[in-house]
């Protein structure tokens, strides 16, 4: 029996930086998590313990941290991409760089944001997965925990009954998830920011304005919608939880609900994941599908 070593990467997972850019009085933040990932000519190390070949993971993070020193961080996209580009070589031949944005809002004192104080921007998280290898790159972007809702507007109805189904058929019901997505570039010379906005922006057009027949269809709209609006965007993946709202039975008080009291379940829950794509886009191969679910 042979054993051999199969596909394998190391790096530093989680770098947390804050970067904070003083232009004047008014202060910038951006603040990150980082994680690298490395690949390459790795076998001395499995077999033998020899780490020649090896870049530190404390080195990965250092390098997180002076960059982000030595040029300004920018968008996520544009720094992910300086740094798998700077450790791609010698026995590295490829990385991925993952990175997380968690947004901060200036607070407002007497109408006016504030110079340089904020507040945590909810839960919603923008990100970017940049692989390079040799001298080629993907990048995956997207966003986790876009937390929407909808209070009619929504059906679903004309699914199988069987003996163990319970479930009514509704013409109106509340449709809530809260929105990962990831979208791979293609093509050269993307405003990064301005896509991502315009990303998000027909992301929630679509939810609020596609009547929904089941959270399927609606995943389906908001994908092909992102594709119609964006020709930098290849292909798209979305993971919808069916955050269900269940309509409380208020008989009991000789009451009716009239769709107006709902009992928020937090699980389980649905998970309606999907991807969707141009029949044309190129396939970039593993760099995309290996990429981790979500
Ligand atoms: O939009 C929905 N899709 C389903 O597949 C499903 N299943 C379920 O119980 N409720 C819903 N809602």
């Amino acid at each position: 029996m042979g054993i051999t070593l199969g596909p394998n990467q190391y790096g530093k997972a989680e770098v947390r930086l804050v970067t904070v850019t003083r232009s004047g009085p008014v202060h910038h933040l951006k603040d990150l998590t980082v994680s690298t990932s490395l690949r390459g000519e790795l076998a001395r190390t499995h077999l033998t313990g020899d780490n020649s070949d090896v870049l530190a993971t404390d080195t990965q993070k250092n390098t997180v941290y002076a960059f982000a020193k030595e040029s300004p961080v920018g968008e996520i996209e544009d720094f992910a991409l300086r740094l798998g580009t700077h450790f791609v070589r010698g026995p590295i031949t490829g990385a991925r760089i993952l990175i997380e944005e968690h947004g901060w809002d200036r607070i407002p004192v007497d109408g006016k944001a504030h110079d340089h104080a904020f507040s945590r921007a909810g839960s919603e998280k923008r990100t970017t997965a940049v692989t390079v290898q040799g001298s080629d790159y993907w990048v995956v972007s997207g966003l986790d925990d876009l937390v929407l809702l909808k209070s009619t507007g929504s059906e679903f109805h004309g699914f199988p009954r069987d003996e163990y189904t319970t479930l009514g058929e509704t013409t109106d019901r509340i449709l809530a998830t809260a929105v990962t997505a990831r979208w791979r570039y293609q093509g050269g010379a993307i405003d990064w920011a301005k896509s991502h906005a315009e990303i998000r922006r027909v992301l929630l057009e679509t939810f609020a304005t596609k009547h929904s027949l089941s959270l399927q269809q609606t995943l389906y709209a908001m994908g092909e919608a992102i594709l119609q609006a964006r020709p930098e965007v290849a292909e798209v993946r979305l993971s919808l939880p069916n955050k269900h709202h269940f309509l409380v039975d208020l008989s009991p008080f000789g009451l009716t609900n009239e769709n107006e009291v709902f009992y928020a379940a937090d699980r389980p829950y649905g998970l309606i994941e999907g991807t969707v794509l141009r029949d044309d886009a190129e396939d970039p191969g593993l760099a995309w599908h290996t990429l981790p679910a979500f």
